[in-house]
């Protein structure tokens, strides 16, 4: 059964990333959904399935556990029911920043993403320098009872010396202007779960 997002949820987050280029959901899909993507994502690395994330893009992206240390998984459509009802309620968020703001999102490219104990994410901004096509960045946190000695906050540098740390609570979602916002994710001290992705616009290559 597809998901129907809330119209009145959609649109604070268009209006979030209007006023200031940041929004956070608490409740974004419903726990059964958020406890299967969480159960997939386990399975997917039991079956060592995850693998060590790059930093970078295409040849140039390397394996740099000094920066990052999430082990990843990238997700294509008819995997799993789960999976795909993820993807078409991030359609509907695609659908509603094109209407809002104009922005021309083309597409989604999205992984799991684990941070065993001690792994962490250096502060990074999320569009490439050679590759300016990611323009929103989503993170869907999938940790039910998150406590905060657990680690592992998304830590947003936002205007004028403010940060925000933002807990990995289950269901909860994080959209953000991909290449405005520094971030980094704090050392986690318990397996951390979440679903990434980035919308897209068409890129400036010659066809
Ligand atoms: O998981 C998070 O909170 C952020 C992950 C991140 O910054 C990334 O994968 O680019
Ligand atoms: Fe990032």
């Amino acid at each position: 059964m597809p998901i129907c997002l809330e119209y009145p949820m959609l649109s604070t987050i268009v209006d979030d990333l209007a006023n200031r280029g940041w929004s956070r959901q608490p409740f974004f899909l419903p726990e059964a959904l958020i406890s299967a993507l969480a159960a997939e994502c386990r399975h997917r690395a039991a079956e060592g399935e995850l693998s060590p994330a790059g930093v970078g893009r295409g040849t140039g992206q390397e394996v740099r556990e000094a920066i990052r240390g999430d082990r990843i998984q990238w997700l294509e459509p008819g995997e799993s029911e789960a999976c795909d009802r993820y993807l078409t309620a991030m359609d509907s968020l695609r659908q509603a920043l094109n209407q809002g703001l104009y922005l021309g999102l083309e597409d989604f490219e999205c992984h799991f993403a684990l941070y065993p104990p001690g792994a962490f994410y250096r502060r990074h901004v999320d569009r490439f320098r050679d590759d300016d096509r990611r323009a929103v960045s989503a993170i869907l946190y999938l940790n039910e009872n998150w406590q905060p000695q657990d680690g592992g906050q998304l830590r947003m540098f936002l205007a004028e010396d403010a940060q925000l740390d933002v807990q990995p609570e289950a269901g909860s979602l994080v959209v953000f202007l991909s290449g405005d916002i520094p971030h980094e994710v704090l050392p986690a001290r318990r397996d951390r779960l979440s679903l990434t992705g980035w919308f897209r616009r068409r890129g400036n290559e010659p066809f």
